[in-house]
């Protein structure tokens, strides 16, 4: 579903300011793996997600998606397999427009036909449908601006948008960070109710090692733009942070004073 092989990125390349970005990344997903993403600031991890949006593209390796070598695909041409969501509630939907013009838009995304935001009955009730799954009452919001929803509340529908048309793969980067804890909880909520509904293949990228142990049949950490540890569906299940921490400390030789120091928070 999606593999990654020898991924390399470096920027600033020859300068004083070069920085290896990503060193080396192979990964290989299969359909309905939700794999979390943990590691220090500056290990690549955006990086990475942005190797698979297109919207950067590696200096060597392939990026595979549905057995698709899409590598030297810009953004705009594999955007129908990807749905991505955003730390910023302010990133993933035009504040300007209506409930139901954003949701018109996402679903448009994959009918390759441009943008139609044009929404007639039948559609106007599959959104109010798929808008009650969330329970935040945006049902009976369809014509409200974006922009006069709480951050929660457009997060929740960025979410919403980003997987009702079914991509290939899910990209969540850091989508829950920017939310106060019960917002945060709500929109966790949904995210494992949304994954699951639809058996979607996501990545999602957290600084909160709770919420990696607990989402996700997989998880990895990254340093250094290396991915330096795997853990498969069945040692997942028993983790610890402890284990984490342990695990960083033996493969970098490096004292954790806390977890403070692998999230960087
Ligand atoms: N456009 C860029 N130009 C130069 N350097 C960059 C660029 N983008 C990222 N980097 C550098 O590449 C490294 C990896 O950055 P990246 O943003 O992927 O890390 P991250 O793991 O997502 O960190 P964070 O948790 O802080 O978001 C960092 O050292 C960063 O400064």
């Amino acid at each position: 579903m999606l593999k990654l092989e020898g991924i390399n990125r470096i920027f600033n390349e020859t300068t004083p300011d070069e920085k290896i970005a990503l060193d080396n990344i192979n990964l290989d997903l299969k359909t309905g793996d939700f794999v979390t993403v943990i590691g220090s600031n500056g290990a690549g991890k955006s990086t990475m997600m942005n190797m698979i949006s297109g919207a950067l593209s590696p200096d060597f390796g392939t990026v595979e998606i549905d057995r698709k070598n899409v590598t030297k695909y810009p953004e705009y041409k594999r955007s129908h397999l990807i749905g991505r969501v955003f730390q910023d509630p302010m990133a993933g939907t035009a504040p300007t427009m209506t409930v139901e013009e954003n949701l018109a838009i996402a679903y448009s995304r994959n009918k390759r036909r441009g943008l139609r935001i044009g929404v007639d009955k039948k559609r106007r009730e599959f959104f109010r449908e798929s808008l009650e799954s969330l329970h935040l009452n945006l049902e009976n919001r369809l014509t409200a601006k974006v922009g006069l929803l709480s951050g929660g509340e457009r997060q929740a529908l960025s979410l919403l948008m980003a997987t009702f048309t079914k991509p290939s793969i899910l990209l969540l980067d850091e989508h829950t960070a920017a939310l106060d804890p019960s917002r945060a909880e709500l929109i966790t909520n949904l995210t494992k109710q949304l994954v699951e509904k639809d058996n979607l293949t996501t990545l999602m990228v957290t600084h909160n090692m709770q919420q990696a142990l607990d989402l996700g049949n997989r998880l990895i950490m990254m340093d250094k733009g290396q991915i330096i540890l795997e853990v498969d569906p069945e040692a997942k299940k028993d983790l610890t942070i402890a284990d984490l921490m342990d695990a960083f400390q033996r493969i970098r030789g490096e004292k954790l004073v806390s977890d403070r120091t692998l999230l960087s928070v």
